[in-house]
């Protein structure tokens, strides 16, 4: 029987908030070509990043992480150390579950070496990421492929699909969430974090289909594979059937944009000013593109968000935590695990990536 395990990745966070140290994560987060793709030509996007995004975002950035920062590190961190323990525990001492972070520490690297030190054959990977874009998911599997390769050549390793509409993951984002929908509300907004429309155009392998045809993200597409938008309408309508939420009480944004060109719209901010003007007094916000609470959702919405809204008008804002390391998130993992483990595919819906195809 071959020596097997699981491999939890999430985005990962800054060592700490001193400036330095967020100046480096946002470097290597943003030198990353699969979030800032732009100048394709390398130098050019070093300098870019370097010398412009990073000197001048840093302070701004560590600013925000004192404000989420808890006295043993980052709410996104640790939340994910926890995930992992209690993974670990319910999947039983012969199939052991190891944690990197894509960015920063611990290192994708480094925990490929621990497995293999360990003695480990077979992998099951799980980006904890609900969707697919090239900025999250995919920038992980091609990393651990590629640092596998390298460090671990015999290692076989085999990912999970983005689990936006999987049942399991629906009912555990829905019991997480049915208590802060109990009192009385006027609008539950659901808040994705967003990326560039450009993004969205070049995951559309037919070319033909992402933002060229109309409604494109929520009519039935071979493109949606790789389609960010049209699987965050999909995890935003399964979870409106489950919790029978009425039609005229709920809707989509997009968060945390940079300047330089379009993002998916509607924002997220303006959204909230929009809907405090419009009379909607109490607003409930839900954030299920980050499975951990993390500086998007603690400080842009339960911080900023709540304050803007009530700025513009609004009465009272609740913020729905993230899965985190609650008990149906870690039932919904294990249970994915098990599947893996009885031999079904990880490949819900086949991704055409190179990541994907890997096989040691
Ligand atoms: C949920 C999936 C995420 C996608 C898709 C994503 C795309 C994306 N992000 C940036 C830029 C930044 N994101 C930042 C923080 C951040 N982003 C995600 C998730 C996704 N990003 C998380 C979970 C976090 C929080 C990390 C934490 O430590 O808590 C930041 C850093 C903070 C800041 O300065 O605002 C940046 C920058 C881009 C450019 C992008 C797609 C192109
Ligand atoms: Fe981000
Ligand atoms: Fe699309």
């Amino acid at each position: 029987m071959p020596k097997r395990a699981v491999l939890l990745v999430n985005l990962g966070s800054p060592d700490s908030t001193a400036v330095p140290d967020v100046r480096t994560y946002l470097q290597e987060f943003l030198g990353d070509e699969r979030v800032i793709d732009k100048p394709a030509w390398g130098p050019a996007r070093r300098f870019l990043v370097n010398q412009i995004i990073c000197r001048f975002r840093a302070p701004k950035s560590a600013k925000a992480y004192e404000e989420i920062w808890t006295e043993n590190g980052s709410p996104l961190v640790l939340t994910s150390q926890a995930v992992a323990a209690k993974l670990a525990t319910a999947l039983g001492p012969d199939l052991p579950v190891y944690l990197a972070m894509r960015y920063r520490q611990p290192s994708i690297a480094s925990v490929i070496e621990q497995m293999a030190t360990d003695g480990i054959e077979e992998v099951l990977l799980f980006p904890q990421y609900p969707h697919y874009a090239m900025s999250s998911w995919e920038t992980v599997v091609v990393k651990v492929y590629e640092e596998a390769a390298r460090l671990a050549p015999t290692m076989k390793i085999e990912s999970v699909q983005p689990f936006y509409e999987d049942a399991d993951y629906i009912e555990a984002l829905y019991r997480v969430s049915a208590p802060y929908l109990e009192e009385p509300y006027d609008h539950i907004l659901f808040s994705y974090h967003g990326i560039p429309v450009r993004h969205l155009r070049k995951g559309d392998a037919s070319k033909a289909h992402c933002t060229l045809v109309k409604d494109c993200c929520s009519t039935c597409s071979a493109a949606h594979a790789m389609c960010y938008k049209a699987q965050v309408l999909k995890t935003t309508d399964a979870f409106v059937k489950r919790a029978g939420l009425p039609a005229d009480k709920w809707s989509v944004s997009f968060q945390s944009r940079l300047v330089g060109e379009p993002w998916l719209t509607p924002y997220t901010d303006k959204e909230l000013e929009r809907f405090a003007h419009d009379g909607k007094k109490r607003m409930v916000v839900m954030t299920p593109a980050f499975v951990a609470d993390c500086l998007e959702t603690l400080e842009e919405i339960a911080g900023e968000g709540a304050e803007e809204f009530k700025a513009a008008g609004g009465e009272s804002f609740r913020h729905v935590p993230c899965l985190n390391d609650q008990a149906p998130y870690i039932e919904f993992l294990a249970g994915r695990v098990h599947r893996w483990l009885e031999g079904e595919s990880p490949t819900a819906t086949h991704i055409l990536s190179s990541a994907a195809t890997h096989q040691a």
